[in-house]
Parts: structure tokens; sequence; C-alpha cells
């Protein structure tokens, strides 16, 4: 049995990340920063490691396999020696150099704290042809399995989102970017989407590294800024593109189905119209959006945005979690309501410079829907200030309104 030396004593997940921020708390600010830049150069300085070898049978009784891909085994088994059931994933050793299995095993079992994170135990070691690690066991599978035809209701969607988004928060502040958000990547521990962990961090790599296109990953979970890029070709990986999966894994819980097979204007019809819409060249909500409230329709907007720089931070979901995300039939049937639905686009207080033009836009397009349908709302202002002054003339100086109680 191998245990590599960990940077420390790994408690139970939740407990533990509450612990770390209450200690955080209880420190001095001196301090804080001290222990925040060791944590992080303990987190981004990946150290080179020996790994002992174990005969795999000898030490566990493999139960069954998980998962089978082209890189890595996802095996449930027992240790015989303690009785505790733990899952092996096992890495194939000609397929992945050393280096890439430790910073899988390092970034996981560092990032394992966050109640969201699959927990990865101090545990790793060679066997055969493989590289190996344990983490714990998620008994519902993961939500490419859990997800139905016609998606998930709304309440099990906001369960989703806030979890999933947590567990990037969290990644995120470690500047760290997952690079492979997907269904089969966020693992389910309970049957009402209470308590959902997100896995594999195989691809992840620090913000700013030099990167190719993530391997053998679904065409449309990718980006735009990466759907063309060429094998080989490198830049430097952003968190935006987690923002992007992210909103992709919410729709695919929402609908059942992906927004487009591949984000690419040139290539993809379904992706034309949402971006035409999405610029405003159009007020027609795509066809696939349809089942969405104005408020989910504002968040998919800004978490799909094309260029990665306008797309929002990943707390961008925590926004809406308050509001209806999809339309119901009871309140939504006037033709009036539901072309204003798809027509207005609601601001938050905290969007500065933006939040007037689209008012403005809001407003315009709200008075051109009214005359459609008969109800004017333009005013003559010059009318009606000279209106307003004869009016003020007209009144008594002191309180213009009648104050005696009404006769009969
Ligand atoms: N701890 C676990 N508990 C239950 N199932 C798991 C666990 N870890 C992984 N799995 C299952 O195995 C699958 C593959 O796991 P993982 O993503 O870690 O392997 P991978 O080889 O990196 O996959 P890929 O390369 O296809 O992204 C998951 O989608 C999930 O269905």
């Amino acid at each position: 049995m191998s245990y590599m030396t960990p940077p420390g004593p790994l408690r139970s997940d939740a407990s533990k990340f509450k612990c770390r921020r209450k200690r955080h708390h209880l420190v001095s600010f001196k301090t804080t920063k001290r222990d925040k830049s060791r944590e992080s150069s303990i987190l981004h300085k990946i150290p080179e490691v020996i790994l002992e070898t174990v005969n795999l049978n000898e030490e566990y009784n493999v139960v069954k396999v998980l998962a089978e891909g082209y890189f890595a085994k996802i095996f449930l088994a027992d240790n015989r020696r303690t009785n505790t059931t733990v899952v092996l994933k096992a890495v194939h050793a000609e397929l992945t150099s050393l280096k890439d299995f430790y910073r899988e095993y390092h970034y996981s079992y560092h990032l394992s704290p966050h109640p969201n994170i699959l927990s990865t135990y101090s545990v790793a070691f060679k066997s055969d042809d493989f590289y190996i690690f344990a983490q714990e066991y998620a008994p519902y599978g993961d939500l490419a399995g859990t997800v139905k035809a016609g998606g998930l209701c709304e309440e099990f969607c906001k369960r989703i989102a806030f979890q999933l988004c947590s567990a990037l928060e969290f990644v995120h502040s470690k500047q760290l970017v997952h690079r492979d958000v997907k269904l089969e990547n966020v693992l389910v521990f309970a049957a009402d989407f209470s308590k959902l962990k997100l896995c594999d961090f195989g691809e992840t790599r620090k913000e700013g590294t030099q990167v190719g296109k993530v391997k053998c990953t679904w065409q449309p979970f990718l980006p735009p800024e990466q759907c063309d890029a060429v094998p080989n070709e490198k830049f430097p990986c952003r968190r935006y593109s987690d923002c992007w999966q992210a909103a992709i894994v919410l729709f695919v819980c929402a609908t059942g189905n992906t927004p487009w097979q591949i984000a690419l204007l040139t290539k993809n019809a379904d992706y034309q119209n949402f971006s035409k819409w999405q610029k405003r060249r159009t007020t027609k909500v795509p066809a696939q959006f349809k089942k969405f409230t104005p408020r989910l329709l504002r968040m998919f907007r800004r978490l799909l945005a094309h260029k990665p720089e306008d797309r929002a931070e990943i707390t961008e979901p925590f926004k809406y979690m308050k509001d209806a995300w999809f339309e119901t039939k009871s309140g939504q049937n006037t033709p009036i309501e539901r072309k204003m639905s798809e027509d207005i686009y609601i601001v938050d207080d905290d969007d500065d410079d933006d939040v007037r033009v689209e008012m403005d836009e809001s407003r315009n397009r709200m008075a051109k829907i009214l005359s459609s349908y008969g109800l004017e709302t333009t005013v003559d202002q010059k009318s009606m200030s000279k209106r307003l002054h004869e009016w003020v003339l007209n009144c008594d100086t002191d309180y213009p309104f009648d104050t005696k109680e009404e006769s009969d």
C-alpha cells in the first residue's frame, strides 16, 4: 500500500471546508495573506514523485468497473485491509505521463475540501500498466445518466446550477480552470440533486497556461473560441471557457438537449439564430430557448457571450436563484405578455454602464409592442409642459388640492 505524503490531513469534505473558512476568520489579516500565498504556492507547485508499485488484487477486491474510457478505467473496490469502499481511477500508464497523472491527482486532492468537489484520498500508486488514485464513491453516477428527455424540473435545475457554480467558483478562486465541464463530470450523491460534486481534473490547468483543445470532448460543449482551433494550436486557458460549458450543462439539464451541435457561426444555423438574437439583430427568441423566462434568457445571454472577454463570471447564476426560470402555461397566456417576455431584457442594479442603454432600448421596444396592439404611449413633451405650466398658474398659491372632506 502506498500513501502519498499529503500536505495535511484530509478531513471529510463539507466539514473541512467550513473549518478552513472559520480558521481564516480567526487569524489576523497578515497571517491570512501569508496562509493564502503558502496555499497558492503548494497548489501551483506540482511535485515530482516516484509511485510505489502495489499488487492491486492483493490490496483491493474490485467490485465492478464503473466506467471505461480510452485513457482510464474507473473501478469500485473494497480495500481488503481497512474494509472501506472506494473508487479507483486507473489511468493507462502507456497513454499518460507520470507528470500528467500526478497533476490530476494533485489538483483533485487539493480541491477536495469544497463540498461540491469530489473527495480524493491520500492514496496513489502504480499497479501493472496503470497509475491509480482513490476517490469517494458517487452512488447515483453522473448527470449524463440522470438527465431525462425533456429535462429536469426547475427546482432540480436550480440545485444543480448552485452547486456546480459554487464548485467552479472555488476552482477559479485558486486561479485554476477546469476545462472539461460536462454532464459526465458532475457526480450525483442524492436522487433529488441536493448533493452533487464536480470531478475529473485531468484537464485542469493554471489560468493563463498555454493549452491545446481538450481531447475527446463533445463538440456542443466547446466554446466558440475553441471550435475552430486546429490540432496542436495553443492558446492561453481562461476561466471563461468553464462559464460557457457550465451554461451548456444547465441548458441540457433544463431541456434534455444541447442548444446547438457546434458553436460555429459559419456551420450551424441554431448558433447563428442565437447569435443574431444575442446581438439584438432580431427580437425572436431562438426556438430552443423558448421555455425560459426573460430572467433566465438574460443569464444564458451573459454566460454564452461569443467573445470570452464579454462572458459573465461563474457566479452569474447565483443572481437568478429567486426568479422563475421556466415559463408556465398559466403564467404566460396572453399574446401581449408573451411578446413582451420575448422582447424585454430586464436589467440588474449592478450592471452599471449598460443599464441606461438597455433600459432605453427596452422602453423603445415596449412602446413599439404596445403601439402594435393599439396602445399609444408617445407623449408630446412640448404640449405637456405647456399644459402643466397653465395648470400651475391657475392653481391656488398654497396646497393645490382640495383638502375638504367630500360631501355626498
Ligand atoms: N467517484 C465516482 N463515483 C461514481 N462514478 C464515477 C466516479 N468517478 C468517475 N465515475 C464515472 O466514471 C466516468 C469517467 O470518470 P472520469 O471523468 O474521472 O474519467 P476520465 O477517463 O477522465 O473520463 P473522460 O476522459 O471521458 O472525461 C464518470 O463520468 C462517471 O460516470
